[in-house]
């Protein structure tokens, strides 16, 4: 395709058509006292190849930076720009500083996976929303500052408790296929996830509780009181409010939820691969689709992203049944994760500071990526075992997640999404976060609420299912008489009242009748 375009003569060149020919060394240099708004990558290369070409095709479509190829001819040149070996690209920031760039292979994918990962570089949209002006938007975000190529146990535990708190809110009672689905997810999330303590505890408690459940109708609500921890169950936590790390976004509206339920989806998938012995019992071992089916089930029945759920349900009819291993299960979820990702690229919902961009990128891992007759292809021996090591239990870190202390009173009804969204105090000191989480039930504030569009990633279409509705199904969730029973444990006690008071008259009349039988009986006069 080069070849072709290069072969153009000028006068029928396509409009749109970039320069491919090689920019002169004096051009690069001027280039770099005269200042760009937008980054300049230099592709330093020989005349036989194509890498800087490609580069360019593939950063077309982007905006707030541009590529320049230049030979090396110039040996000079190369010296001053402290070039060793080509091809190279050497980058100029915007704010003019410059350098060459690290990369782990001097490859197409690395070189345009790196441009495309850079900070602003972003696709090119037929029309872009205005920016909110920080005066009219008061919201100021605190940014924590994370590692890529790690896991925070902050952002799955937030996940967990919008999963459970928000999400399932939206379903007023859960019976049939529903409880099932939920069943199921709660056994797989038991038995796999790999978190702190008194959230795995609290994660087995409802487990064993769905599994033992006599009923075949549940109200959401007695599913609230057991995640809120109304018995006051020792040793059981989980936060009740969102703080994102790794799932940060840099506007409110980005990022987030759906983030952390990949990130969920993945870290369980991973698990039940590297420790199938977890499900044994569970009706679920031995079938390496029962995860990924679990999952499937979840995001069609409660995923509040409809549109996601039904795209999701597409990919899954088309090939989840051809999974026949545990491996194949994770490489399964990471090749349709990519996908999503392509298709989301340069959407308005992409956080322009977390392009969307194939993953792992190039730099999280360099042995992923290989290069056959010069197409990018995956090394998928080594993403598996890439997955399995980012997805483990021994990758997750517990910076900035909220210390259960004594996890028998944690876990309350939510508290709103104050500090996430820094409407409130912003940072308030930790003794304070701690006191406000650990506070029993019946300290806390009477109605409970539940965060505001807490960073959703998707805008409205979340808090369309959920939102409303699921805040309604929440604030009704407090406690009968406020004695701490749940609208289940007063349901039970109505029914064991009914059924002691049958049990009464059966008896009554049981006896009756046998004495009037013996009374009959013994009066018969002897024949
Ligand atoms: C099941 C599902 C379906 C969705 N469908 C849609 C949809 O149809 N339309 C829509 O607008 N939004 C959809 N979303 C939301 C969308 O995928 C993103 O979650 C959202 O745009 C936020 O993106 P993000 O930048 O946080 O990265 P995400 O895509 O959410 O990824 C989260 C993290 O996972 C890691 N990661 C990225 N790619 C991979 C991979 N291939 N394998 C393993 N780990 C990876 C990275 O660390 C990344 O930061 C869906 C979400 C889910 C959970």
């Amino acid at each position: 395709m080069i070849d072709f375009l290069q072969n153009h003569t000028d006068g029928d060149r396509p409009p749109a058509c970039p320069p491919l020919d090689p920019v002169r060394p004096s051009d690069v240099l001027s280039l770099m006292d005269s200042r760009d708004s937008r980054y300049v990558a230099v592709l330093l290369e020989s005349n036989s190849s194509y890498v800087g070409r490609e580069v360019i095709l593939d950063l077309l479509p982007y905006e707030n930076i541009v590529v320049k190829r230049v030979l090396n001819t110039d040996k000079g040149f190369l010296e001053k720009l402290g070039v060793s070996s080509i091809p190279s690209c050497y980058l100029i920031y915007p704010n003019g500083t410059r350098g060459l760039i690290n990369i782990g292979k001097p490859l197409r994918s690395f070189f345009s996976s790196y441009l495309k990962s850079l900070p602003d570089v972003r696709k090119k949209l037929l029309s872009l929303p205005e920016k909110p002006n920080k005066e009219e938007n008061p919201e100021i975000v605190v940014w924590r500052e994370f590692d890529r190529s790690k896991l925070y146990t902050a952002d799955l535990e937030s996940g967990l408790h919008y999963l459970l708190r928000v999400e399932l809110a939206a379903h007023k009672s859960l019976a049939g296929a529903e409880l099932r689905t939920l069943k199921d997810f709660v056994t797989v999330l038991a038995k796999l996830f790999p978190g702190r303590a008194p959230v795995k505890k609290l994660l087995e408690t409802l487990q064993e509780w769905l599994a033992n459940l006599p009923l075949d109708r549940i109200p959401y609500n007695a599913v609230l009181d057991l995640v809120n921890n109304k018995m006051r169950i020792s040793g059981i936590f989980l936060i009740n409010h969102i703080k994102w790390v790794g799932c940060q976004g840099s506007r409110p509206e980005f990022r987030g939820y759906t983030c952390s339920l990949w990130k969920l989806f993945h870290t369980l998938i991973v698990e039940a691969g590297t420790h199938p012995e977890a499900l044994d019992g569970t009706g679920l071992e031995d079938d390496p689709q029962a995860v990924l089916q679990t999952i499937r089930r979840y995001i069609h029945t409660f995923f509040s992203c409809k549109e996601c759920s039904e795209h999701f349900e597409e990919m899954a009819k088309e090939s989840m049944d051809s999974v026949k291993t545990a491996d194949q299960a994770i490489l399964w979820l990471w090749k349709k994760h990519n996908l999503v990702n392509n298709r989301l690229a340069g959407h308005l919902s992409e956080d322009p500071k977390f392009p969307k961009v194939p993953w792992p990128t190039p730099d999280l891992c360099p042995a992923c990526h290989e290069e056959i007759k010069g197409l990018h292809s995956w090394n998928e021996g080594q993403v598996l075992l890439f997955l399995k090591r980012h997805y483990s239990g021994d990758n997750l870190v517990d910076a900035y997640a909220e210390d259960p202390g004594d996890a028998s009173e944690g876990g309350g009804p939510p508290q709103g999404g104050e500090r996430e969204r820094g409407l409130a105090s912003p940072e308030k000191p930790q003794g304070e976060q701690h006191a406000k989480s650990l506070r029993p039930p019946s300290l806390l504030p009477p109605r409970p609420r539940l965060p505001d569009g807490s960073q959703l990633g998707l805008d409205g279409r979340l808090q369309s299912a959920s939102g409303a509705e699921g805040r309604r199904e929440a604030e009704a969730a407090v406690p009968f008489l406020g004695m701490g029973f749940s609208s289940l444990d007063m349901s039970l006690c109505v029914v064991l009242y009914v059924a002691s008071s049958l049990f009464l008259m059966v008896m009554y009349f049981f006896f009756r009748v046998r004495s009037k039988r013996w009374k009959v009986r013994h009066h018969r006069p002897s024949v």
